[in-house]
Parts: structure tokens; C-alpha cells; sequence
């Protein structure tokens, strides 16, 4: 099987505290892994790396067939929007576009037909349990809507893999599960890849694989 992401020996500083010190990790596709590890232990900073959203000091990271570091930061903002999806813990939606504005930009961004986009992102909000809320604003939904809409402006540009950093941090128990449902859902009904940095156990014990990270590295290592 082809992965869609490997990352090798990957290495990040801060000033003069190492944090990330050598991470090798594989993902096929299809999986949903999460990363786990003690606070500060440099789970989402491997994760922006991972997502590029952020260069490491060594290392290289392919992703969907592309060595990503190797791109500029124009060519990489645009196989950013392309191949990636991102959840936050906090949604990070625009609070001035309604949800199917919000949804659609990264597919307008993107260069793709309006209608395209506008289509797909309906279909998305229908999928995520959302059909009736396309015009409500961030403010008029509720956490776990607002999260789900996230979710499917993740998914506009069908991307290789989506990336989520504390997904459920922000919700009660009744909508972390839904939306960690949602997830398992999206995995079997369209092989989505997910990688999940999480401190809720539930979820990161629900993952296909377990990554943990300690003391700058996975630990213990992957074995193929
Ligand atoms: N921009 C930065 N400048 C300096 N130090 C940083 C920066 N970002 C993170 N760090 C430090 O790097 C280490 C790893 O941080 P990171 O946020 O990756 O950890 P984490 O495992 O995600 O933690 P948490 O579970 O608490 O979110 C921490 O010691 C943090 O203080």
C-alpha cells in the first residue's frame, strides 16, 4: 500500500529548546491516526509541520506524492488549499459569511466554477447533518454546527488528508462524540484520511493507530 504521508527524521527547534528530534512516521491512506503526548511535547507544532503549515529545521515530509518542503511558499500555499483540510479547536470561521460562504472559500480559492463549488458545499452540509443552516450565520449555530461546518470547508477541495488539532477541545461530551462519529463516517464512506492531535482519550483510543510523542520523538518507534 502507497502512504499518502511520510515523514522522515523531522526536526524542530525553538531558540535553543529541541522539540521535535528526529520523527519518522508513515500514514496510509484511508487511516485515522491520532498523536497523543504529554502537554508541550510538541504534538501540534509536529502537526503544523506535518500540515505545512510551518518548515522544520531537518526532515522531509511527502505528502499525496509531493515533497512538500522542496515547493516554494507560493506553490506551497497552493497544494495547501488543494490537498490539505484543517480542523481547529476553535472553528476559525468567517463571522461576516454564512456557513455555505464559509464552506465554499477554500474552493473558490482554489479557481474552481462557483457553481461547482457552490453544489458540492450544500451536499457537504447535507452530508455533516447540516441541510437547513447553509444560510445561518457562524453566530447563529450552535458549537458542535459551527465545528461540523469547519469540517466540511475541510473537506471542500477533496483533500489528501485532513489534519485536526484538538478537534472536540471546544465541545461537550454529546457533540465531541457526534463529531468523532463524523469522522469515523467520512473514513468509511469516502476513505477520508485523518490525523488527529487530541488530548480525549475516547478518540485517540478509537484511532486506527496511536502515535505517541515523548521526549522529541515517537515513542516507541513505528515498525513497518
Ligand atoms: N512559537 C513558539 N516559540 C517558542 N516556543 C514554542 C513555540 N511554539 C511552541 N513552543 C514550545 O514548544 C514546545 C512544544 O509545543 P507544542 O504546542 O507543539 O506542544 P503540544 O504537545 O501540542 O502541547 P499541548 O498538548 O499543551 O497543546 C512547548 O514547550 C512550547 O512551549
Amino acid at each position: 500500500m502507497t502512504p499518502i504521508l511520510t515523514a522522515s527524521n523531522i526536526q524542530r527547534s525553538y531558540g535553543t529548546l529541541p522539540v521535535l528530534r528526529g520523527i519518522d512516521l508513515t500514514i496510509h491512506s484511508g487511516e485515522i491516526v491520532s498523536i497523543v503526548g504529554a502537554s508541550g511535547a510538541g504534538k501540534s507544532t509536529l502537526l503544523h509541520i506535518l500540515g505545512t503549515l510551518d518548515r522544520p529545521d531537518a526532515g522531509d515530509v511527502v505528502l499525496a506524492n509531493q515533497n512538500v518542503f522542496a515547493l516554494n511558499d507560493n506553490q506551497l500555499a497552493r497544494f495547501r488549499n488543494e490537498k490539505i483540510g484543517f480542523v481547529f479547536q476553535f472553528n476559525n470561521l468567517l463571522p461576516e459569511f454564512t456557513a455555505l460562504e464559509n464552506v465554499c472559500l477554500p474552493g473558490f480559492i482554489a479557481g474552481k466554477p462557483e457553481r461547482e463549488v457552490r453544489e458540492r458545499a450544500q451536499a457537504l452540509l447535507q452530508t455533516l447533518g447540516l441541510p437547513d443552516r447553509g444560510g445561518h450565520f457562524p453566530s447563529q449555530m450552535s458549537g458542535g454546527e459551527q465545528q461540523r461546518t469547519a469540517v466540511a470547508r475541510a473537506l471542500i477541495n477533496q483533500p489528501a488528508v485532513v489534519f485536526a488539532d484538538e478537534p472536540s477541545g471546544n465541545l461537550d461530551s454529546h457533540n465531541a462524540e457526534e463529531l468523532h462519529k463524523l469522522f469515523f463516517n467520512l473514513r468509511d464512506n469516502f476513505g477520508q484520511t485523518f490525523i488527529i492531535v487530541t488530548h480525549n482519550e475516547a478518540l485517540a483510543d478509537l484511532a486506527d493507530r496511536k502515535i505517541v510523542i515523548r521526549d522529541g520523538q515517537v515513542n516507541p518507534p513505528e515498525v513497518e
